[in-house]
């Protein structure tokens, strides 16, 4: 088994200040096409795949008014040069996406298309890089304006070029608050420094006025129109061979899958929610993919449970929803370090881990571990589902991930890069972010001496082994290998590195934020 697509560890890219930060936009008196004054207002869907609760489309189709049309475009952001080149470097350009993500992205895009259809409007699609495409988009279409949503990535460096390019040619450029419940600029510590640690960050957040109801999506829109990409030939979807059977039985992306996957687990799931870490139990939404490419707003998921706590909820399911909310914190947490911390995918948050013994990573034992072959039941059983499902139980994400860093002292770029190519939910800020959490080297991070025992946590979290025996049916008899190293030793060696580091670095005393107050860990 080989890569699904080739992803590489980039260097680090340099840091960028923050720019598309929605201080509201310059006004500029709307242009006129000439010839004619009906205008033509574009809006550009980039993670934020919905009609409802998309106050970029609702401006769109109000600029528009009665007697113009609007543009929905969809930009594949994809440079021409391979994955491991210079767009990695480019500070503006968004993350190559993996596998299992285009294969998400092309089923996303159709359901939008279809959607958009539905009330008379129509998408295209255009390749390039944005600070390209989407000017001479406005031009092409004698535009009067350009609408999107905020982005909170390095990517917000081409949107604020392309602002200023519109503003600079007449058009009305304006984005919005869509993708988060609080935009990271908005929750800072009081000396107005971004929060390094959840609990505070959260207790901040929740202090704040309550998050807005979700804005009701255009029931008509007269399209304009342009030529673009036919999607099958962006060839998103696997072919030889098809690797996605798993991902159709799992998933169905697009906002109606979105909101159906929230009202099962309003209706079913929520009830179950203190059950989430066991992963037999079924009882975590299966959101985050829907919000990752924003088929679903964190506004909408907040008024499930908003209208859910008003019509009244027993003490468990009470209990169940604030810790539910605040599962969503940790993404708006994550978005908001990423927002502060750009190299975050590459660098260490703490520099001391910079001098971390990672050994070289041996080919067969990353191999195992990839293809869950590792002989430790718990690991294969998640690094299967992983790869026939596009997702892992959150729990046992955390259990592979300390099992790469600490047992076989595999750097955790190396899993963060493999984890990208095979999630469904593969985030900018959260997958990073959580594979430094788990390798002690993040921000609020589990200290590194905290070790996953991936036996105990099959006992704890499986003790049926109904999880274990749905991935790795061949456990228990001789077909399964044995264990790839010994659990007691490897945990040895990698504490004696973590002190040989904190040696070398001169770190004697606790770090701070060695809380590993991750609400799952507990
Ligand atoms: C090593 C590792 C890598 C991860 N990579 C990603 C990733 O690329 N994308 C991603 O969305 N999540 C990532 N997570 C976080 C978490 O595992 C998933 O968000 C969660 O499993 C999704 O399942 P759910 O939607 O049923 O979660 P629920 O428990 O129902 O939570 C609701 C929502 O809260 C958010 N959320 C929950 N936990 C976290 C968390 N720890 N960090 C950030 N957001 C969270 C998600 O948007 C999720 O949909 C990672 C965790 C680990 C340990």
């Amino acid at each position: 088994m080989s890569n699904r697509t080739t992803t590489a560890v980039a260097p680090a890219a340099s840091a960028t200040l923050p720019t598309d930060t929605g201080h509201p936009a310059r006004a500029v008196s709307p242009r006129t096409p000439p010839g004619t004054d009906a205008p033509v207002s574009i809006v550009w869907l980039r993670n934020d795949l919905r009609l409802a609760d998309n106050p970029a489309l609702r401006a769109g189709v109000e600029a528009a008014g009665s007697s113009g049309s609007t543009l929905v475009v969809y930009v594949l952001e994809e440079a021409v040069a391979p994955h491991d080149h210079a767009e990695l470097h480019d500070s503006a350009a968004p993350r190559p996406l993996g596998a299992a993500a285009r294969w998400w992205l092309h089923h996303s895009l159709a359901a939008l298309a279809s959607d958009l259809r539905a009330v008379g409007g129509e998408l295209v699609l255009r390749r390039g890089t944005a600070v390209e495409v989407i000017p001479a988009l406005a031009d092409e279409v004698n535009a009067s304006a350009v609408f999107w949503n905020r982005r909170y990535t390095n990517a917000r460096n081409a949107d604020s070029t392309i602002k200023k390019q519109l503003t600079a040619a007449g058009l009305r450029a304006e984005s919005f608050h869509a993708n988060l419940l609080n935009e990271p600029w908005t929750v800072q510590t009081g000396g107005g420094t971004p929060f390094r640690v959840f609990t505070p960050y959260w207790r901040a957040c929740l202090a704040r006025p309550e998050p807005r109801e979700p804005l009701p999506g255009p029931t008509s829109i007269r399209a304009a129109s342009a030529p673009g990409d036919a999607l099958n030939d962006w060839a998103l979807l696997p072919t030889d061979p098809d690797w996605s059977g798993g991902l159709r039985e799992t998933w169905t992306p697009g906002e109606r899958g979105a909101h159906e996957r929230l009202a099962a687990f309003m209706g079913d799931g929520l009830a179950a929610y203190h059950r989430r870490d066991e992963p037999a139990a079924g009882g975590a939404s299966m959101l985050s993919p829907h919000l990752r490419f924003g088929e679903i707003s964190p506004f909408t998921v907040w008024e499930a449970v908003r209208s859910a706590r008003r019509a009244g909820l027993d003490g468990q399911s009470a209990h169940n929803t604030a810790t539910f909310l605040s599962e969503v914190g940790w993404r708006e947490f994550h978005a908001s370090i990423l927002f502060s911390l750009p190299t975050l995918r590459e660098r260490n948050v703490r520099p001391e881990f910079d001098g971390f013994p990672w050994g070289e990573p041996h080919p067969a034992e990353l191999a195992a571990w990839r293809e869950g072959r590792t002989g430790i039941p718990l690991v294969d059983a998640g690094m299967r589902e992983l790869w026939h499902t596009g997702t892992m139980h959150n729990r046992v994400r955390m259990v592979v991930a300390s099992f790469l860093v600490k047992n076989l002292l595999i750097d955790w770029r190396v899993g963060e890069t493999w984890f990208w190519d095979t999630l469904v939910d593969a985030d900018e800020a959260s997958n990073p972010g959580n594979w430094q959490w788990v390798a002690g080297s993040g921000v609020d991070a589990a200290p590194y001496f905290r070790v996953f025992n991936p036996e105990l946590q099959a006992t704890k979290f499986d003790p049926r082994g109904e999880y274990v025996r749905r991935w790795v049916p061949e456990y228990g008899t001789a077909e399964y290998p044995a264990a790839l190293v010994d659990l007691r030793t490897t945990r040895a060696n990698a504490l004696a590195a973590y002190q040989a580091m904190r040696a070398a670095a001169g770190v004697s005393e606790d770090m701070p934020g060695e809380t590993g107050n991750h609400p799952r860990v507990r």
